[in-house]
């Protein structure tokens, strides 16, 4: 976002001080139609700033850390690798941020992917990944056996790679010409330089409106080396997803951010006012709603039978969460919730659907997430 579009001087009028954020008349509206307290945002400055140190990254290395960042960390103790720093503490110029071995990650987050439970072996699709692949790869520090795609997630049909894959020709028109992945390089070819300068200049937004999802890495061990393209490219039946579908898929949707405390604390930075174009917009809102029962459909169409997947937002209102869940659970008598393990020992309390969970600022110390977790029983 461009932080040039307005400055804390172009601020309006209409601006009210709701708690230690001075939060614009039209954000007080979205949170009254919501039900959401605007006392919420009184704990922007006291929340802390949570960072997850890299796996493998020692926690010999947190002393070294500490002298580097100037302050104390604080372990989070049901959250492996996560640690707790003064909000006012800033990491992107420190060496350690640099160097990989930490990153900067809510802690409510951390929470999102910790109730996905990951085991060794598991493919697992991530449908809402973020755009910037460089912090993708340092974020999750993805392994050798992962694959990093940018699409719609609405669209994107690809199955893992262990699936049996067909014969795609005549089902999907994709024409074998032969060509099969090599070990993957962070260099582009000419050709895909020339693609995204093009969808840069036509303005194309991320993720790319289409069903024909971009692969953008992929590990030495992620089973496509040497595999045909045309065979990994293949977008999948429903019938396929049912049976060798992904053992765990996060639907980490997109949202109005709302609970997102960082988030909403840069309005006062680029301008309350935008605020009204990137969330209040009735029409983006709207749209917003559709896109996250689309997401979850279509996540839960490539779970396996017997896998989970999780669905969560950084929204605090009911409308892009339980409303969600409902209407999802009302169309898929085959998905049911389930409680997440470990849960009872998290800062947090229930959604108003049992085994739901909400982080929020006031509860947890941390910005606000909505967590359900759902389970694909055979139908
Ligand atoms: C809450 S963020 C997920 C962040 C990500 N899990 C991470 O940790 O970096 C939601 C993401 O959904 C992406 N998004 C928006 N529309 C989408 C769509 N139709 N399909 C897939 N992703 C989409 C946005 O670009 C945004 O990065």
């Amino acid at each position: 976002m461009d932080p040039s579009e307005s400055s804390p001087s172009d601020r309006k009028e209409e601006e009210q001080p709701a708690a230690s954020l001075p939060l614009p008349a039209a954000f007080l509206e979205f949170l009254g139609d919501n039900g959401l307290d605007p006392m919420l945002y009184s704990a922007s400055d006291t929340i802390p700033r949570y960072i997850r140190l890299k796996p493998g990254v020692e926690s010999r290395m947190v002393s070294e850390i500490e002298s580097e960042l100037k302050c104390e960390l604080w372990k989070v103790p049901w959250l492996p690798n996560f640690y707790a720093i003064p909000p006012e503490v800033q990491i992107a110029g420190s060496k350690a941020y640099q160097q990989g071995k930490i990153y900067g990650i809510d802690a409510a987050s951390g929470a999102a992917i910790l109730a996905l439970d990951v085991q060794p072996g598991d493919h697992v699709l991530d449908l809402c990944a973020a755009p910037a692949c460089r912090t993708m790869l340092q974020k999750y520090s993805l392994g050798d056996r992962s694959r990093l795609f940018v699409a719609n997630g609405t669209f994107f049909s690809i199955l893992p790679s262990n699936s049996s894959l067909g014969s795609i020709e005549e089902s999907t028109g994709i024409k074998d010409n032969g060509s099969i992945f090599s070990e993957w390089t962070s260099k582009r070819s000419w050709k895909e330089r020339q693609k995204s300068k093009k969808a840069k200049a036509a303005g194309s937004p991320h993720p790319p409106s289409t069903s024909e999802p971009e692969l953008i890495y992929y590990g030495k061990d992620s089973g496509l080396v040497g595999v045909r393209k045309c065979d990994v490219l293949c977008p999948s039946a429903d019938v396929d997803a049912c049976t060798s579908g992904y053992d765990k898929v996060l639907v980490d949707a997109e949202c109005t951010h709302d609970g997102s405390i960082k988030h909403i604390q840069k309005f006062e930075f680029w301008g309350w006012e935008t605020m009204d174009r990137r969330v209040l917009d009735a029409q983006r809102i709207d749209n917003l709603l559709h896109l996250q029962l689309r997401l979850l459909i279509n996540g839960f169409r490539l779970l396996k039978t017997g896998g989970s997947l999780v669905y969560s937002t950084c929204s605090l209102t009911v409308a892009q969460n339980e409303d969600v869940i409902r209407q999802f659970l009302l169309k898929y008598p085959s998905a049911e919730l389930q409680s997440v393990d470990g849960a009872d020992s998290w800062p947090c309390r229930s959604g108003s659907i049992q085994k739901t969970l909400r982080f929020d600022p006031g509860t947890s110390q941390t910005s606000g997430l909505f967590v359900a977790k759902l389970i694909k029983l055979p139908s």
